[in-house]
This record gives structure tokens, sequence and C-alpha cells, in this order.
């Protein structure tokens, strides 16, 4: 018997995905026989406390995520879930990340005011998003749209798509599914007009290295497929050196081609205004080598300017 003290950030997404994830431990535990009980601890991170002002401009990477992982670390819980996008590359000494759960939907999506769709969007209708990828894909594909910033948790962005007059919204897909949602979305983002960030839609259960039992716990959640599309994903998020404000798209998928798996990754990096925008393919059986290769054609056609003048 032991109790397993979860760290939770006060967003309604951070609160969904948390129980949603005891919720499967839970039927975990019941099959398995373990005798687990879980208890939701919850925690104010930096990027709470700083959501009125633009997060990109205030840089760093997982404002989101160190409290958390300070708590982890000191032991004030043992467990934390986060979006797998807002993780950083590099975890620090200690921690890991205990399992990948099944991927919900990677894509983009659109919220359109009155039900609309993307190719109803009137010349110059007004779109929020505070998204640098998403705005640049979208610019590249319909540059008549005015893009705008917008800010604040999923249930905020929503309010204000009719508080402030935009005509439509974009977000992950998997956030609304996730809190049910569903039906506000009015068109779902193809990958070929959207890529989606790197791990778009996976949940990171972080935990100590050194935590045998919630190791062991957490392996029984753990989705093989999903862990080897995000390894490709992150890896080239890794080689580009994603730090930079700068646009850069993601997505592998998994075939199966006589009999074994073999992963396919685009990736997308451009300027934030959409006009020199780079996309590139691969695919393997070896996702980092996949993430690689991936990585490599991009910068050999040029990634690498668009990342020094995103620096300067
Ligand atoms: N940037 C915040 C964030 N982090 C994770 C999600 C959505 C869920 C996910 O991608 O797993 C969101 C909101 C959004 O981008 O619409």
């Amino acid at each position: 018997m032991r109790n397993i003290i979860v760290g939770s950030r006060q967003s309604t997404l951070a609160i969904t995905q948390t129980n949603q994830t005891i919720q499967a431990l839970r039927e975990i535990c019941a099959r398995e026989d373990l005798a687990y009980t879980f208890e939701v601890k919850p925690i104010v991170t930096r990027g709470d406390r700083i959501l009125d002002v633009t997060l990109s401009k205030v840089g760093g990477k997982g404002l989101f995520v160190k409290e958390i992982e300070e708590a982890l670390l000191n032991g004030e819980i043992d467990l934390a879930i986060h979006s797998m996008k807002d993780m950083p590359f590099d975890l620090p000494e200690g921690l890991v990340i205990g399992a990948i759960p099944l991927r919900e939907d990677p894509r983009d999506c659109l919220i359109g005011r009155e039900g609309k769709g993307l190719a109803d969007l009137p010349i110059g209708a007004r779109i929020g998003t505070s998204s640098l990828r998403r705005a640049a894909q979208l610019q590249a594909h319909r540059p008549d749209l005015r893009i705008e910033s917008i800010r604040g948790n999923i249930d905020t962005r929503l309010r204000k798509l009719d508080e402030e007059g935009f005509d439509a919204i974009l977000l992950a897909a998997a956030g609304l599914h996730r809190m049910g949602w569903k039906d506000r979305i009015t068109e779902y983002l193809s990958p070929e007009v959207c890529l989606p960030a790197v791990g778009q839609g996976a949940l990171a259960v972080e935990c100590r290295g050194d935590d045998k039992d919630v190791l062991a716990l957490l392996s029984l959640l753990n989705d093989p497929d999903t862990e080897r599309t995000v390894a490709a994903e992150r890896r080239l998020l890794g080689l580009l050196n994603g730090g930079c404000q700068i646009p850069i798209g993601a997505f592998a998928r998994l075939e199966t081609s006589d009999g074994a798996s073999v992963v396919l990754l685009q990736g997308m990096v451009s300027s934030p205004d959409g006009i020199s925008m780079l996309k590139e393919s691969a695919s393997g059986s070896d996702p980092l080598r996949v993430g690689s290769d991936v990585a490599q054609a991009l910068l050999g056609r040029g990634a690498d300017h668009l990342l020094a003048e995103a620096r300067e």
C-alpha cells in the first residue's frame, strides 16, 4: 500500500489530464491487483503567473514545468502529468519520463464563429493565435487572413473568440477532446496545411528515476507506438535546437511494411511570416535516425539560416 502524490497545475486542461491519467492508473491497479492510492497536490508554476504577457516573449523553455520538477526532486510529489509539447528537451538529473500514454489527436483545429471552416472565412478574416508555428502555416495557406495574438488558457481563448470579435481561433484538437469540447471544432487542419507542434496530443508522465514502484506502474501505462513517434519528433526538435523563437512543426506516424513498424516523419521550419518555408520528410525503422535524417535535410536546405536569423 502506497499513496502516490500527483502534482498538477490548476488550469482546466492540466486538472483534466491529471484526473484522466489517474483514472487510467486506477484501472491498471485494479486489473493488476496493485494497492496504490492517488492524491492530487496543486502546484502554481511561473507560466501560470505570467499568462497575461506573451509567453513567447518571456522566453525560456519549460515555464510550466520547472516548479513541478522541483517538487518531484524534493519528494513533495511522486508523479506529474505534462503536455509533451510543453516539455523541454532535457530533463533534470534524477527525473525521467516513466510513461508516454496513447496519444490523443495530434492535429491543430479551427474553431470558427458560427461554425465556419477555413474555406468559409471571408477575405481578411481575423484569426486568433499566439503560436508562431500556427500563424506562419496559416499565413502561407491563406495570405489574406489577419492573424492576431490571443492569450490565456483554452477556456479563456474560447471566450475571447466571441468577446473580442475574432472570426476563428486555432487550438490543439487534443486539449478540446480531453475537455469534452469536441463540438466547438469546426475544422481539423490536415498536416499538409498545418504541421502540429512536436509532441502535440501526447502526454509525458514524469517521476524520479529511482522510484521503482512508480516506474513499474508507469511501464503499464506506456504506449510503445506513441513513444516511437514522439521520439522521432523530439530528436528533430533537439537537433534543430528549437529553443529559439521560430516556427517548427513535426508529425510522425507509424506504418507497417512487411510486418515491420516504420516511422514516417514530416518536419517544417519557417520564417515567422510563412514566406520562407522548408518541409522535409523521411522514414525508417529507427525513430531517432528518422528524426536526425529530417533535421539534416532541413538544415541542408537552409533551416540553419532561418534559425540564425531568429537568434539575432
Ligand atoms: N500551449 C499550451 C498547450 N499545451 C498543450 C495543449 C493542448 C494539448 C496537447 O497538445 O497535448 C495546449 C493548448 C493548445 O495548444 O491549444
